[in-house]
């Protein structure tokens, strides 16, 4: 691919990166060789300091003009018109890179339960393959929620001087007992399924109906249901917040595989940033560049607290907050406050 192709593409292009060298992992295990599914749009300028990576999150793919759309695309913040933006799908994740459902290369049949159990620094770690491959030597801003977040957190440690900006959005530097313990219980719902352990595509899908639902309260807030979900007074039985609930569940179960939710959740659950780095407080001050961290008070999964945790133990980080009804989902929802708080950061550092 030319990035510095004379041809303006403000169109997003989609693309597949097929890595042949081996990826050790944390585990221990190693993952043969690899593809990431990836979009880019807009163009590296001469200076090639305008690249803009975002990060999706859980069940996100690489096409952020649709889940970030008020965030991403002609005339948003993130303009193709100024920046050369990129997003790629997350090894494990369905979307067009390497996953249980995928090929092993040695038997030529899907990987289903053995597919390697992935950290988020991993992840980063795959990311950066494709980063070297595009031939990008230095990066503007990598941004993200949520597991977006945690592996931009990740990124950032291990890209150092080469990184100018991470913007880690509702989102944390070590997975707390709660978040692992809510993905517990979504695991435990998959594994409830009677199709749980076949060797099918479909293999969890009821249970990953009922992993969503459980997932979906975590990234509300009770405000978000009075508000949306609230009944008059004659209800007595079905409720507007249980087919709401079941709906989430069916949507995503039909977008998305219980495979890819298990290794990602899994993927979460490992993030510690300072394992093997003397802890966090250590690892986060060793991260180089400007950290943005933004909370939103009514996250009750990944907490403000958490947010201004990492704003506080790196070396150049700020903390900011968006104020919504929406608990953790307002970082794909509070598009005007985002904004503000993105100009602002920027700004402040003549960007
Ligand atoms: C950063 C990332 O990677 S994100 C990962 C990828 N995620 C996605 O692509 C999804 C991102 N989008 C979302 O999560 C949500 O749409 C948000 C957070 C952006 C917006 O949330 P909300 O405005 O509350 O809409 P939400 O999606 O929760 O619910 C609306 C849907 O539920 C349906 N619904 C609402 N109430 C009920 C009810 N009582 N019973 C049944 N269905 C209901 C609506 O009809 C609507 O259906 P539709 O999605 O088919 O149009
Ligand atoms: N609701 C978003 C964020 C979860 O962290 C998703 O589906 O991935």
């Amino acid at each position: 691919m030319n990035l510095q192709s004379p041809h303006l593409t403000i169109e997003m292009t989609r693309d597949i990166f097929y890595c042949k060298e081996a990826l050790p992992l944390e585990s221990g295990e190693i993952l043969p060789e690899f593809q990431l599914s990836y979009t880019t749009q807009g163009q590296l300028n001469a200076e090639k300091d305008n690249v803009i990576w975002i990060m999706h999150a859980l069940t996100g793919d690489a096409n952020p003009q649709e889940w970030w759309s008020g965030l991403v695309g002609e005339d948003k913040f993130y303009d193709p018109a100024n920046y050369f933006i990129i997003c790629a799908n997350y090894l494990g994740s369905c979307y067009g890179s390497t996953q249980p459902l995928s090929s092993r290369p040695d038997t030529g049949k899907p990987y289903y339960y053995d597919f390697p159990n992935l950290t988020t620094r991993d992840i980063a770690a795959s990311l950066d393959r494709l980063r070297l491959h595009l031939g990008l030597e230095k990066i503007n801003t990598v941004i993200g929620g949520s597991l977006g977040g945690q592996v931009a957190l990740e990124w950032a440690y291990s890209l150092q001087n080469r990184l100018q900006n991470a913007i880690i959005i509702a989102s944390n530097a070590k997975a707390s007992p709660w978040i692992i313990g809510f993905n517990e219980t979504q695991r435990m719902a998959i594994e409830s399924d009677e199709t749980w352990g076949k060797e099918h595509p479909d293999a969890g899908k009821k249970g990953l109906e009922t992993a969503r639902a459980i997932g979906m309260l975590s990234y509300r807030h009770p405000q978000t249901f009075v508000q949306s979900q609230s009944e008059t007074e004659e209800k007595t039985d079905n409720f507007k917040i249980s087919s709401y609930l079941r709906y989430q569940g069916q949507k995503l179960a039909n977008r998305f595989n219980a495979l890819s939710y298990w290794i990602l959740s899994k993927a979460m659950d490992s993030h510690d940033l300072g394992r093997g780095r003397g802890g966090t407080p250590n690892a986060l001050a060793r991260i180089h560049c400007r950290v943005l961290s933004i909370g939103v008070d009514t996250d009750v999964l990944f907490t403000c607290d958490e947010s201004r945790y990492i704003a506080r133990y790196v070396a150049k980080g700020t903390y900011r907050e968006i104020k919504s009804a929406y608990g953790h989902d307002a970082f794909l929802i509070e598009y005007e406050q985002l904004h503000y708080i993105l100009q602002s950061f920027y700004l402040e550092n003549n960007q």
